[in-house]
């Protein structure tokens, strides 16, 4: 007879921030983190995530286009990773982390793009009603201080090359966002060292084990 188990569902964790805030830096510590206290981990990203998703993410970051013809292609890329990655993953037991959310999609497109929210809510909604992240990190610095890393370091994508006024209608979003769902994300302030802002991200992941 074979034996039936259940596994236990796993967690959903996204990473969000302003660009140059200092995601990237850290996903590589939170895989570390969880693989060593047993879990298994599936590290992913949006707008990608999927061989599709993928080619999305190439148009996405390198053609100009309407703001809601953006929005839609990113949920076209989130659908393809929730059926294929995501859902499959927490099924599985797993912990899936994902570089980027719906919050990004508030924050870039509704408050920075201009376009209606109740838009970006009727797309969450019919892609993903259920299915909302157990925690966010939101890496949270002024844009300056993003402006700085950014330009230190890399060739700058289509949405890189905004303008700083772009970058702080994204911010106070994310951080209303924040305010707005308090249970859910958590702020990590990402001006501080790297060894201080990963203090606080265990301290946040800590919630969760
Ligand atoms: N706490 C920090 N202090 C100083 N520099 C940082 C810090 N966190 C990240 N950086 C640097 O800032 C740049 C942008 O970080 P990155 O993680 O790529 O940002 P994001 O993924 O949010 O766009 C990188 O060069 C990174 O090394
Ligand atoms: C998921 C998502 C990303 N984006 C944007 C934000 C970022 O500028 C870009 C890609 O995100 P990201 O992977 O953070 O870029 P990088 O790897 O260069 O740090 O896509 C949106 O505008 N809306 C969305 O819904």
């Amino acid at each position: 007879m074979t034996q039936q188990t259940t596994a236990m569902p796993g967690k959903f964790i996204t990473f969000e921030g302003i660009d140059g805030a200092g995601k990237s830096t850290h996903i590589g510590f939170v895989v570390d983190f969880l693989a060593a206290r047993g879990k298994t981990v599936v590290s992913s990203r949006e707008p990608g995530g999927t061989r599709l998703g993928e080619k999305l993410r190439e148009l996405l970051l390198h053609e100009k286009m309407h703001v809601e013809t953006e929005a839609l292609l990113m949920f076209a890329s989130r659908r393809e990773h929730l059926a294929q990655v995501i859902e499959p993953g927490i099924e599985r037991g797993d912990w899936v982390l994902s570089d980027r959310f719906t919050d990004a999609s508030f924050a870039y497109q509704s408050a920075a793009g201009g376009m209606d929210r109740d838009k970006i809510m009727a797309l969450a909604q019919w892609v993903h009603a259920k299915r909302w992240p157990d925690l966010t990190l939101l890496f949270d610095v002024p844009v300056e201080v993003a402006r700085q890393r950014l330009d230190a370091e890399r060739t700058l994508d289509k949405f890189e090359q905004e303008k700083a006024d772009f970058f702080s209608r994204c911010r106070n979003e994310y951080l209303r966002l924040a305010g707005e769902h308090p249970g859910r994300i958590v702020v990590i302030d990402s001006t501080k060292s790297i060894d201080e802002t990963r203090a606080a991200i265990a301290a946040a992941l800590e919630r969760l084990l």
